[in-house]
């Protein structure tokens, strides 16, 4: 949040610093915001499209300092330096407001400022956010120059669901516009991802098999290629197994760090199916054409050791120190000037883009007909039935 209070404000904003602030707090103090209330609306924030102007931006800062850390505790910045004067004095102002009350009035500002309420024509949530069944499954939030999407069904081994997809892609439009530097996908829970959710096809009444497949292979198409456009830095963060589209992806991806007890699997001949994600080109090109056949054709799982001496992972961490490491080192690199680190990226990647789209594109038209197979209608069958599990 601090870091969205950015250094163009004016001089000016020192008339903002008495705002009512007060007022939220008595009206609210029977409410109760939860940790996650206060986490969603840090969330329903960023996804804001319109600027809620810098007397509103002054009164969330306070607020968010005020429940993260109670009452101010920093020296008063000099007259000279209006912008962090301004800020210093509006979390001052709150003096020994309750963290559980700032809490609450932080969520109700927010909320006062959602389309949802009355006063809010002038904002609008991006869309990975709109509530839409199954919108939990993945979680999106922006801190530190980051913006992390993470798969959140960890039940069901973060299989991603034909919403999922959808929502993957509304979440990759926005951080590519969002402030932050770089985007990160990680997995809730012991796995990263068990890759397509195989119930995807299996409630299909026959008359619809072909136009599901259809609007699949389309689905694939568009999700993969939010991938292969994605503009800024793109991070896998393995903290677990994965399995199909999320290993395919990877060749997708600038960097990808693994914790020791991730492996990477890609099953495909055993579900009737062929490889997507670009994979039939990256991966070669990653790995060299017999290592890469290996996993495509025969569906070799690596461990986490091995994906990275075949080069489709660039490092590996001990789990027990895995997510200090990994997120130390990304704050860090997301400081880095945000223009540089886009140009860059579209330099290792602009020649390839063309070639990318064609080959997602064939990828997602030949799945189609093997989505149609008896072959791949078996190992489906045979998943769902708990006959056969990989
Ligand atoms: C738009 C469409 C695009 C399509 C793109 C195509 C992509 C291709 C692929 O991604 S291929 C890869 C598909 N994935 C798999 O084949 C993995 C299948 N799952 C398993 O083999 C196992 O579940 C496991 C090895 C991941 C984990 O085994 P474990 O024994 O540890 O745990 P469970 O099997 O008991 O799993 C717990 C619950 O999670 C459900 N589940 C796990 N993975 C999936 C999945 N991919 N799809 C649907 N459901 C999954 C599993 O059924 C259990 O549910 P339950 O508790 O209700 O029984």
């Amino acid at each position: 949040m601090a870091g969205r209070l950015t250094r163009r404000w004016s001089p000016s904003l020192l008339q903002v610093l008495r705002f009512p602030v007060v007022q939220l707090h008595m009206s609210r103090t029977a409410m109760r915001a939860s940790e996650k209330d206060f986490e969603n609306a840090r969330n329903q924030l960023k996804l804001l499209t319109k600027d809620p102007g810098n007397e509103v931006k002054l009164k969330l800062y306070a607020l968010y300092k005020q429940a993260t850390e109670g009452p101010c505790n920093t020296p008063k910045p000099s007259m000279l330096d209006f912008i962090n004067k301004a800020k210093w004095d509006a979390w001052n102002a709150l003096g020994s407001l309750p963290k559980e009350t700032a809490r609450q009035n932080y969520v109700d500002l927010v909320s006062s400022l959602s389309p949802s309420s009355e006063s809010s024509s002038q904002v609008k949530p991006a869309a990975a956010n709109e509530k839409q069944p199954g919108s939990e499954n993945i979680i999106v939030t922006s801190q530190d120059g980051i913006t992390k999407i993470m798969f959140n069904r960890p039940t069901k081994k973060n299989a991603i669901t034909t919403s999922m997809y959808k929502e993957i892609i509304h979440a990759l439009k926005a951080a590519s516009t969002d402030n932050s530097a770089i985007t990160v996908f990680t997995g809730n829970g012991d796995y990263y991802s068990s890759g397509n959710d195989l119930t995807n096809f299996t409630d299909v009444p026959p008359n619809s098999i072909e136009e599901t497949a259809k609007n699949a292979s389309i689905l694939l198409r568009e999700f993969v290629d939010a991938f292969i456009d994605f503009p800024k830095p793109l991070v896998a963060v393995i903290n677990g197994p994965a399995v199909g589209i999320v290993v395919t992806l990877l060749g997708l991806f600038d960097v990808v760090y693994a914790s020791d007890k991730a492996t990477f699997h890609t099953p495909f001949s055993e579900l009737g199916q062929s490889p997507e994600g670009c994979a039939s080109y990256t991966f070669p090109k990653i790995m060299g054409p017999a290592k890469a056949a290996e996993m495509l054709i025969f569906g070799k799982k690596l461990t986490a050791g091995e994906a990275c001496a075949r080069g489709l992972v660039t490092e590996v961490f001990p789990e027990s120190t895995f997510q200090k490491e990994v997120w130390t080192r990304l704050k860090a690199y997301a400081k880095l000037p945000t223009n540089s680190l886009r140009i860059s990226k579209e330099l290792i990647r602009s020649n390839e883009k063309e070639k990318l789209h064609a080959v997602n594109a064939e990828e997602s038209t030949v799945l189609q007909g093997r989505w149609l197979s008896e072959e791949c209608m078996n190992a489906l069958m045979n998943f769902v039935s708990r006959k056969s599990k990989l």
